[in-house]
């Protein structure tokens, strides 16, 4: 049988379980593509740490000898980071190689400038792995939500996160030791920062908003909050009243306007989302026609993710003996501009230090009415004698209004707000 060689940047997490999937399913993967897929070298920093696990792979630090081999056609960029990530992948195109890559720092920030790159050079450039890990969302949006008009995708697109809040809320596990735990089972970036920071998530939801409305958005078109700051009070008191929290994305079409953002939120137990526990992910497409579908899986770790990174290997392969490398992953390409605060609307739950004399409860329902806002639940959860926190969930109110508020509560002086988080909707 007529084989396909592979060249690898990276042999960590995803790039070790691409190996094993490799030489575990020949077999099934021969038959189905007519190829016999071999791994003939992967570039690595030290080579000394992977030759004794992988003693049947050429193991080399000189990225050029994968590169530049005329015997590779498919490139598999499972390093991370932009740079030199970015300058490898260009040679690779530059070179007539398919590039794969689980790289979304990258497609999110360059992916453009990339797509034209493979364009021109006629080969494929493909990064299901990139987003929700193990759930085939990329493809599955790209096929069959086609001719579908798609007005929201929402969900928890980052394992790192979703496992930590999970270790502390189910295993009261600390923060510390649960991203700790995320980072030994190989869930988190190799700086973590951009996974508890919500940047990790925002780079999924900018690379969903590109395939689900064909429009590109930037990291500083998004609003993005991570979890680092959650309070453990407001992650009690939401469970009191009926919710857990998440950290969310969402994407979201308003009359043809666009609103992406990644932040906490309170999540009604009975909601789909609330169900997600550990490193897996959800991911929510509403269609026009088909209405809401969910995707479930695990959106981090090696065998997860080394099978989104096989399935484009899969779709590369029969697009070489097709002859029909150079299609662009994601065609569909729209114009559209960003919605405006005024636009965005969602309830809020707003956690509130006030001081424990009478007056100031309704010195908040004024600025509250003046914002033109209204206050579905309000709770006093505690007091210290001075000061009582108070806990407010509104009845939706946009963005701007949010904002409003927010800078009449600053302007107070006496009142504070501790915490800001959006409440989902049970039915969306
Ligand atoms: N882990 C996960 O669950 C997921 C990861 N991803 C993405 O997949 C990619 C890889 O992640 P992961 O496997 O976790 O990362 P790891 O840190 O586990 O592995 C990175 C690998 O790349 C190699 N490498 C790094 N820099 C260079 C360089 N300059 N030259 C040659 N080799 C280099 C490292 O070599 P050495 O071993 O010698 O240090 C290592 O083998 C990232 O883009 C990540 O965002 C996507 C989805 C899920
Ligand atoms: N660090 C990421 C890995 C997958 O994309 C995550 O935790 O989701
Ligand atoms: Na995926």
């Amino acid at each position: 049988m007529e084989q396909i060689k592979i060249g690898m940047l990276g042999l960590g997490t995803v790039g070790s379980g691409v190996v094993q999937i490799i030489q575990e399913h020949q077999e099934k993967i021969s038959q189905i593509t007519g190829r016999h897929l071999e791994v003939k070298r992967v570039a690595v920093r030290n080579v000394a740490a992977h030759k004794d696990e992988f003693k049947d792979i050429e193991l080399t630090t000189d990225v050029n000898a994968v590169l530049n081999d005329p015997e590779i056609p498919i490139i598999v960029e499972v390093m991370g980071s932009i740079q030199p990530a970015m300058d490898y992948i260009v040679q690779a195109l530059e070179n007539g190689k398919n590039v794969v890559t689980a790289n979304k720092d990258l497609i999110a920030q360059h992916g453009s400038e990339l797509v034209k790159i493979a364009k021109k050079n006629n080969v494929d450039l493909v990064y299901e792995a990139s987003v929700a890990g193990g759930i085939p969302i990329l493809r599955t949006i790209v096929n069959s939500f086609a001719a579908d008009q798609i007005e929201d995708v929402k969900g928890i697109v980052n394992g790192t996160t979703n496992y930590i809040m999970t270790q502390m809320v189910t295993k009261g596990m600390t923060y510390q030791a649960a991203l700790k735990s995320a980072q030994e089972l190989g869930f988190a970036e190799s700086d973590p920062t951009n996974d508890v920071e919500g940047i990790d998530a925002a780079y999924k939801m900018i690379i969903l908003t590109q395939f689900a409305y064909g429009t590109n958005v930037k990291l500083s078109d998004l609003t993005v909050e991570g979890i680092s700051k959650i309070d453990a009070a407001d992650i009690k008191q939401a469970r009191t009243m009926g919710y857990t929290m998440k950290l969310v994305g969402e994407s979201a079409e308003i009359n043809g306007q666009l609103a992406v953002s990644v932040a906490p939120a309170l999540v009604p137990l009975e909601h789909p989302l609330a169900t997600i526990q550990n490193e897996n992910n959800a991911v929510l497409v509403k269609g026009a026609a088909v209405g809401t579908t969910m995707f479930v899986g695990p959106g981090a770790g090696k065998m997860p993710t080394a099978n989104s990174v096989l399935s484009d290997i899969i779709a590369v392969t029969k697009n070489i003996i097709l002859g029909t490398t150079g299609n662009t992953f994601n065609g569909y390409r729209q114009k559209a501009e960003l919605a405006t605060p005024d636009m965005v609307v969602a309830p809020y739950y707003l956690a509130l230090k006030i001081p424990d004399i009478p007056g100031q409860l309704l010195k908040l329902t004024h600025i509250l009415t003046e914002a033109d806002t209204s206050v579905k639940q309000v709770v006093q959860t505690e007091t210290d004698g001075e000061y009582a926190r108070v806990v407010v969930i509104t009845h939706k109110t946009s963005l701007a209004k949010l904002q409003e508020i927010q800078k009449e509560i600053k302007a107070d002086g006496a009142i504070s707000l501790i915490s800001c988080y959006k409440v989902l909707e049970a039915s969306k």
